[in-house]
């Protein structure tokens, strides 16, 4: 993934240039940027920054992960919206991209399966000779040896390296995937899924994956097992058919065994493993809730539930443990019992002069082989196991989602205008059929210049709307609710708790679309512009704004996420936003961290860097959902004629408990179970002595 790089400009800002640097790797997804691109100017169109001070991500990831097969467009995530994410149709094609490292991984592997094969049969050769029954000499047998010495290594680096670059590219792929797929998703998959759930399986899960490879490249294990177990099977019949079998009972009895042993261990395996995610659970709330803790005196309580949870980890892993060693000695037990059964038949037949005392050595060396190959095997296939159930949580969750086709489309569009080919990762689903659905689909959007225009000069209009929650679709949360918000204009809505305002807000910004009715901006239903297109005309500032752990001048670009944005358009921003004056005072300036969520910045802060981030957007719709209601009076005085200016010839929706915010508005909407009920200005409803009249009563306002 691309970090966001940053462009500094000496000669722009000397003698103290500011130097943004991408402090925090968690900004960098970020991505599908327009790189060269520049804030927009009121008519729309964009202009280029005389300097960069905050850049675009540096690289495209999709550019960039084109070249190593990662990156699918969103129409070709849509064809598959329900294709599994982990599936061999997936996998197969990103592991067969790499062709050349699949026979560099395969020659070195039989290479280094031959070199380990043959040293049990040097071992024999060596016995032979000091019995004087050899037929070369000593040094030329151990010539052989040492070159054996020096290639299995390097065979083994090359397989190594050769297997792990190609599982590595192939996860940096599926994660890249997922990452996107689970981006456009929408909005309600997200109230579905808990956010540790969704890291968890980028994480975890895919990591779960990933280990199957590289910790079964090892000797003994995975491919290198398999083909060890083929070898010595083939070598020990050829050298001796009575002798062979005995090896192959063993063979049988350890696989059961380890089979066994691994079948018994899974309840406590995964307990332990359930115990570890509770303590990490607990280890995190109780962090992150630490002042809570603090003024109800609960460290107690904390330290005894963690307590208790690390006893019980302890317990499973003793018994984990004890079950390991139990096992470990019966793996022995059963390797003494053939080796004596070894030494007993091959003993009688070395003395009957029916087997040499060579193939005798060579045999007890394969035993060793096989029995640590079959091991390793088998632990290989309880990782398999483990690797599919990871595959089948994450195929679940996927099967559950439903791709905003309008953002993706959006998404796609956009970056076809940029002509970046990004490698069709499903492939066997984007079928020509799929391709032109999909471009019909998108010719049928309006562009974006359409939407920014129409957005500009049109009234929004809310009609009929319906809706409900997805996850609580039983409950109409807006029934048959009819608004006009008009252009230029400052609408204010308001009602009592739970109305249905907020919900307002969100069909507005189109994280729901309705489900009866329609909203429309200059009479064109907003479902014909894609969501890419439409986010860049409304501007939402709510009462708790979410800031990212960067710095603030890099949080105030980010109303311009795909651009190149100058120091000279932060700075104004801030300036217009109330905002300079502190920013300039905070010991690092623009280029102050702010904390995980914006924390070290205060509630009014918080609120003024939003506003400025708002400003560099520059949308032309806005929409202030209690942009003030958690301020102190100074605070509010300054966040107010920061949105003051903001809300200056935009169409603004407000939404505000306390009326006296809302008095100057040009109209006021009542919302009140689900429809408007009152409209008109604040003297007009006041005279009407309805629903508005006794709400201000009730807040006890003297307006007049
Ligand atoms: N994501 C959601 N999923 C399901 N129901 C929701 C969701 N968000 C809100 N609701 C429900 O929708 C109804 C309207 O909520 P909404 O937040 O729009 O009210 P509001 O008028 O903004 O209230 P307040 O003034 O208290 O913020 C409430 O009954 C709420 O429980």
């Amino acid at each position: 993934m691309a970090s966001l790089s940053l462009v500094t400009l000496p000669s722009l800002f000397a003698p103290n240039p500011f130097r943004f640097q991408s402090q925090n790797p968690r900004f960098s997804p970020l991505s599908f940027s327009h790189r060269g691109l520049s804030p927009r100017l009121s008519n729309g169109a964009r202009r280029r920054p005389r300097a960069a001070y905050v850049s675009a991500p540096a690289s495209d990831p999709d550019s960039g992960g084109a070249a190593a097969g990662d990156g699918a467009p969103a129409a070709a995530w849509l064809s598959a919206a329900n294709a599994a994410a982990i599936s061999w149709a997936v996998v197969w094609p990103l592991i067969l991209s790499h062709k050349m490292r699949i026979a560099a991984s395969l020659v070195s592997l039989v290479a280094c399966t031959t070199c380990t094969l043959a040293m049990p049969l040097f071992s024999g050769n060596f016995f032979e000779i000091l019995i004087g029954r050899g037929s070369e000499s000593l040094w030329k047998l151990l010539s052989k040896v040492a070159a054996l010495y020096i290639l299995e290594p390097i065979f083994t680096i090359i397989f190594v390296i050769n297997m792990t670059t190609i599982w590595e590219k192939v996860m940096t792929t599926l994660r890249g995937q997922i990452f996107r797929r689970i981006l456009v998703q929408k909005v309600e998959f997200f109230d579905r899924h808990k956010v540790g759930e969704l890291t968890g399986l980028l994480t975890s899960d895919l990591g779960a994956l990933k280990d199957v490879v590289n910790e079964n490249i090892s000797r003994d294990r995975g491919l290198r097992a398999l083909s060890e177990v083929i070898g010595t099977i083939c070598i020990l019949f050829t050298l001796s058919s009575q002798l062979a079998p005995v090896l192959g009972l063993l063979m049988v009895s350890i696989s059961l065994l380890v089979a066994v042993f691994k079948r018994s261990t899974i309840p406590i395996f995964k307990s332990h493993g359930m115990v570890q995610a509770r303590i990490a659970d607990c280890a995190t709330e109780t962090f992150s809730a630490i002042r809570t803790v603090r003024s109800f005196g609960g460290e107690r309580r904390q330290i005894s539930m963690f307590n208790n949870l690390v006893l019980a980890y302890q317990n499973s892993g003793i018994k984990l443990g004890s079950l390991k060693s139990a096992n470990e000695s019966l793996t022995r037990v059963v390797i003494y019992i053939s080796l004596l059964t070894l030494y007993i038949l091959g003993g009688s037949k070395v003395k009957a002069g029916e087997l040499s005392v060579g193939t005798m050595a060579s045999f007890i060396g394969y035993t060793f082989t096989l029995t640590f190959a079959v091991q390793g095997g088998v632990n290989t296939l309880g990782d398999l196991r483990g690797m599919f159930a990871a595959a089948e949580r994450i195929n679940s969750i996927f099967s559950e989602m439903e791709i905003d086709e309008s953002l993706a489309y959006g998404l796609e569009k956009e970056l076809q205008q940029k002509n970046l080919d990004l490698g069709l990762l499903y492939r066997e689903s984007y079928s020509e059929q799929n391709q032109a659905v999909n471009i019909h689909y998108m010719s049928s959007l309006k562009s974006g210049s359409d939407c920014y225009s129409l957005a500009r000069s049109g009234d929004i209009c809310l009609e009929d709307v319906h809706f409900s929650y997805p996850l609580r679709s039983d409950v109409e949360v807006l029934n048959g609710l009819n608004l006009t918000i008009k252009s230029g204009k400052i609408t204010a809505l308001v009602g009592p708790s739970g109305a249905g305002k907020s919900t307002v807000v969100q069909l507005l910004a189109r994280f729901y679309e309705p489900t009866r009715g329609r909203i429309t901006v200059a009479g064109e239903d907003v479902r014909t512009f894609d969501k890419r297109e439409w986010a860049r005309v409304v501007s939402l500032v709510n009462q708790d704004p979410v800031l990212f752990s960067v710095s603030v001048g890099e949080n105030i670009a980010y109303g311009l996420p795909d651009d190149d944005v100058s120091k000279d358009d932060i700075v104004k921003a801030a300036k217009a936003a109330n905002a300079h004056e502190f920013i300039i005072s905070l010991p690092q300036g623009y280029d102050t961290l702010v904390g995980e969520r914006g924390s070290l910045l205060s509630g009014g802060q918080r609120q003024r860097v939003a506003i400025a981030r708002a400003l560099l957007k520059n949308a032309p719709i806005l929409i202030l959902d209690e942009a003030t209601s958690a301020l102190d009076a100074t605070s509010e005085r300054l966040v107010q004629e920061a949105l003051d200016h903001l809300m200056n010839g935009r169409t603004s929706l407000v939404i505000a408990h306390r009326l006296s915010t809302v008095q100057n508005a040009h109209q006021i909407a009542l919302c009140s179970g689900g429809k408007i009920m009152e409209l008109g200005t604040h003297s007009e409803l006041l005279a009407k002595g309805g629903q508005y009249a006794s709400l201000v009563a009730t807040q006890r306002l003297a307006f007049e």
